[in-house]
């Protein structure tokens, strides 16, 4: 192929994807929500049900994952509204035995935060920040500092012995057991469903479909909030931020609300990419402005992208249609009736729930239904969040993403290196799966409510890898052309060079500017202050110079 016509197919692409590009930051949008004005228009603010999943207490240790436990179970919003359903993919004894402890310690933790309004709710980031410690701001009140201490020296486990409730997390091949759901204070539910070798688990859309049903049989709120075990709740205002929107806005059909992925811990000026600021900044509020991001819990930057969504069951009021769609479970068909009607779930018989809930977590109960299809988080991708985002807005519904400050969610971002790699390479094929699935975009707004600008917005993201193919062919055309003493660009002397000087010059100018208003804004403003500074004082011996003329 001459290298003409290869600089002329990368180039197209780059056109068409520049295309995609500015329809995706055409419309940028912000919300602002008031959560003080929320008691007012709805004193009676429904429950919720929160979700944490996590698989493998070497790579997600269950410190980090009882951390996020706490600082959700410490957001302000009433207490006796709120559930907390954890999944254990992994069976561990140590993740059960650190929720155990993380909800003794709840009892203290949680009054703690409301009185003394903690703004940071993970412990262990509390504990290292010193913006609410006592000898800073409170050093005066003898009784926060009492409090404090009480809090630090709480924090610290005791060990643990495999008896008990534990017993049944001794031998337990991780792969091949039965359901376990155990209940503790605080309303905390634990959750290992049901394994096996030759089934299917679907990694975290298995997961979530599970805790969807048990708390479908448990507390069956309207609501639920989904976070990664390693994304803790940094503003605990986010439930109410969230129901300002959900419930303030009913004329827009809003299916989930999410939250940018935000990090701490990373390497200054995110060398690597790996915040993805720019995109959350740019692009993720361009497609909000068009009828709202794809969920990706921070799933770009993923590991954190956390969502709201409503339970969207369909209108179904025949029985043997409901057990087609929702499995056998009587329960869970009452539960799943309820919610259709918009009633609340009132708090269950417990130990009946236990039976169902163990019922509706086992490995078979999906056999048949609509779950993973139609139903609940969808199979078929390993990014299964952007997936079910995309059923969603197929049906019509709207979402949106909300910054508020300070940022609702932090998750630690990789830093880097090969394990950064692996994690995108992950991301791009599940993409790619999507993109040649049954749900690809590009039928879906044919066929579907996918509005087009939608449809190209998925677009951007869903092609990712393919990208790479065009810059990688791009990229080495130079040396090729060197090795074959061929071009594809004009010589030199040519006029015509403006044109790829121009294009090159304005797409990297730009890129940067992009760059540096998000990743170094705080640098260039510290650096246009000291300028100010610098003109100020000139301008000053100035003026008393003219004074003095
Ligand atoms: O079999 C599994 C595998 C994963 N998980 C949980 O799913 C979440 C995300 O998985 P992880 O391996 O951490 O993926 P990341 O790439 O770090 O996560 C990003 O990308 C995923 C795929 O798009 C999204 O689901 C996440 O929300 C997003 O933060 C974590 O809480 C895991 O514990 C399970 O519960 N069961
Ligand atoms: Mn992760």
């Amino acid at each position: 192929m001459s290298p003409w016509l290869l600089a002329f197919l990368c180039e197209s692409w780059f056109t068409i994807y520049w295309g995609i590009i500015v329809n995706c930051k055409w419309n940028p949008m912000d919300y602002k929500t008031y959560p003080e004005n929320l008691d007012k228009r709805f004193p009676d603010l429904p429950n919720v049900d929160m979700f944490v999943t996590t698989a493998d207490p070497v790579l997600e240790p269950p410190i980090i994952t009882v951390n996020t436990i706490l600082s959700l179970l410490a957001v302000d919003y009433p207490a006796q509204k709120l559930a907390c359903y954890v999944s254990d993919d992994g069976c561990s004894p140590l993740t059960f035995y650190s929720v155990v402890e993380a909800s003794k310690f709840a009892k203290l933790w949680v009054p703690f935060c409301k009185k003394y309004n903690i703004q940071v709710r993970a412990p262990f980031r509390y504990f290292l920040g010193d913006s609410d410690h006592p000898s800073n701001a409170y050093k005066a009140n003898s009784e926060f500092h009492q409090d404090w201490l009480k809090m630090k020296v709480t924090r610290k486990p005791v060990p643990c012995d495999l008896n008990g409730e534990f017993a049944d997390f001794s031998d337990v091949e991780r792969r091949n057991h039965s359901t376990i759901v155990k209940i503790m204070w605080y309303r905390i539910w634990f959750t290992c469903r049901e394994k096996r070798p030759k089934q299917p688990h679907n990694y975290k859309a298995g997961a979530m479909n599970v805790l969807g049903r048990v708390s479908g049989v448990m507390t069956n709120a309207p609501f639920m909030l989904n976070v990664d075990c390693d994304m803790f709740v940094n503003n605990p205002q986010v439930v109410r931020h969230a129901m300002c929107q959900l419930l303030g806005c009913p004329s827009e059909e809003i299916a989930f609300v999410q939250y940018p992925q935000v990090f701490y811990g990373s390497p200054r000026d995110d060398p690597y990419g790996n915040q993805f600021v720019v995109v959350s900044h740019y692009i993720a509020r361009g497609i909000t402005g068009i009828r709202g991001y794809d969920m990706r819990e921070q799933a770009v930057s993923i590991d954190e992208k956390s969502y709201m969504m409503k339970l969207e069951l369909g209108k179904l009021v025949d029985e043997t249609v409901l057990r087609k769609e929702f499995g056998n479970s009587e329960e869970f068909i009452n539960s799943a009736t309820q919610a259709l009607k918009g009633k609340q779930g009132a708090f269950p018989n417990l130990s009946n729930s236990l039976e169902a809930a163990c019922e509706v977590a086992s490995c078979n109960y999906e056999h048949g239904t609509s779950w993973g299809t139609k139903l609940g988080w969808i199979y078929g991708s390993t990014v299964e969040d952007l997936h079910t985002g995309l059923v969603i807005h197929n049906k019509g519904w709207n979402s949106t993403l909300h910054g508020p400050e300070p940022p609702a969610f932090m998750g630690c971002a990789l830093s880097g290196g090969p394990k950064a790699m692996t994690q995108q390479k992950r991301w791009v094929t599940g993409l790619l799966e999507i993109m040649i699935g049954k749900n690809s975009p590009i039928f879906s707004t044919l066929t579907t409510n996918l509005q087009f600008r939608m449809c190209l917005a998925y677009l951007w993201i869903l092609v990712w890898a393919l990208h790479s193919v065009h810059e990688l062919l791009y990229a080495t055309l130079p040396a090729y052309c060197i090795l074959t003493n061929s071009r594809f660009l004009p010589k030199v002397e040519e006029t015509t060079i403006w044109i790829p000087t121009a294009v090159f010059l304005t797409y990297n100018l730009h890129n940067l500017r992009e760059h540096y208003s998000c990743i170094a804004a705080p640098y260039l403003s510290a650096c246009a202050s000291i300028k100010v500074a610098i003109a100020i004082s000139w301008g000053a011996g100035g003026r008393a110079k003219g004074g003095l003329l």
